[in-house]
């Protein structure tokens, strides 16, 4: 019988992204506290439970010094040359993968508030079935991916340099052009967005 090696938590790094404007919430969101734990915690611990190496990307370090980030690792973003720093979620991905060693990467937004440790361990056993050709594994929703919780192959950064430098941003659209393999996710409310003060008082 064949033996496939498992992904293990050494063999994963994850990245939290947390450089957005928030400006539907109208204050930062990483640092609002939902059940007393500031959102940004909250993530990077799931993090921490699929992966040995955790970074945070983002252009305001200084900003979450004080949160409880322990073992996590800030990647400061810098501003493309000739453009402000609003570049988006793509090009901040783009700058932690840089940094990554490991194969796969889980990538994580940082509004998150109903994530579920066991659904990702369970999409974590799954990557070594994922087809070689596959640059990520994400789950799907009727309008396309959903980019900012799942997982991607380092050996994608330069498709996405490519697509970033011939001034591509949405995460979509670079998916569009390859193989993504589909993660199961039977409670799709596991990726509730919390962008709203409408949305806050639901979580
Ligand atoms: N590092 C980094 N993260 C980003 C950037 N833009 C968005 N994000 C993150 O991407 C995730 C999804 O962001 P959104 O909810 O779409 O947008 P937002 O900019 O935070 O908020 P809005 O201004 O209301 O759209 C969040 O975790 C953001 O912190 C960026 O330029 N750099
Ligand atoms: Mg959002």
């Amino acid at each position: 019988m064949g033996h496939e090696a498992m992904t293990t938590r050494s063999e994963l790094t994850a990245i939290v992204l947390a450089g957005g404007k928030s400006s539907r919430m109208g204050e930062d969101k990483a640092l609002i506290p939902i059940q007393r734990v500031p959102l940004l915690e909250r993530v990077c611990g799931i993090a921490q439970s699929c992966a040995d190496v955790v970074y945070v990307v983002t252009p305001w370090p200084e900003r979450y010094q004080d949160l409880l980030l322990p073992g996590c690792q800030f990647i400061r973003e810098v501003p493309l040359f000739g453009e402000p720093l609003a570049h988006g979620p793509l090009v901040g991905f783009a700058q932690g993968l840089a940094e990554v060693q490991t194969e796969w990467v889980l990538l994580l937004a940082c509004d998150l508030p109903r994530l579920r440790v066991e659904v990702l361990q369970d999409w974590v056993t799954r990557l070594d079935s994922v087809g070689d050709n596959a640059i990520a594994a994400l789950a799907d929703h009727p309008k396309g991916w959903e980019p900012l919780c799942g997982f991607y192959r380092r050996r994608c950064l330069p498709q996405l340099l490519e697509f970033i430098n011939q001034g591509g941003r949405s995460f979509q659209q670079w998916l569009q052009q390859y193989p993504v393999e589909v993660l199961p996710l039977a409670e799709p409310e596991m990726l509730f967005n919390c962008n709203t003060p409408e949305d806050l008082a639901l979580s």
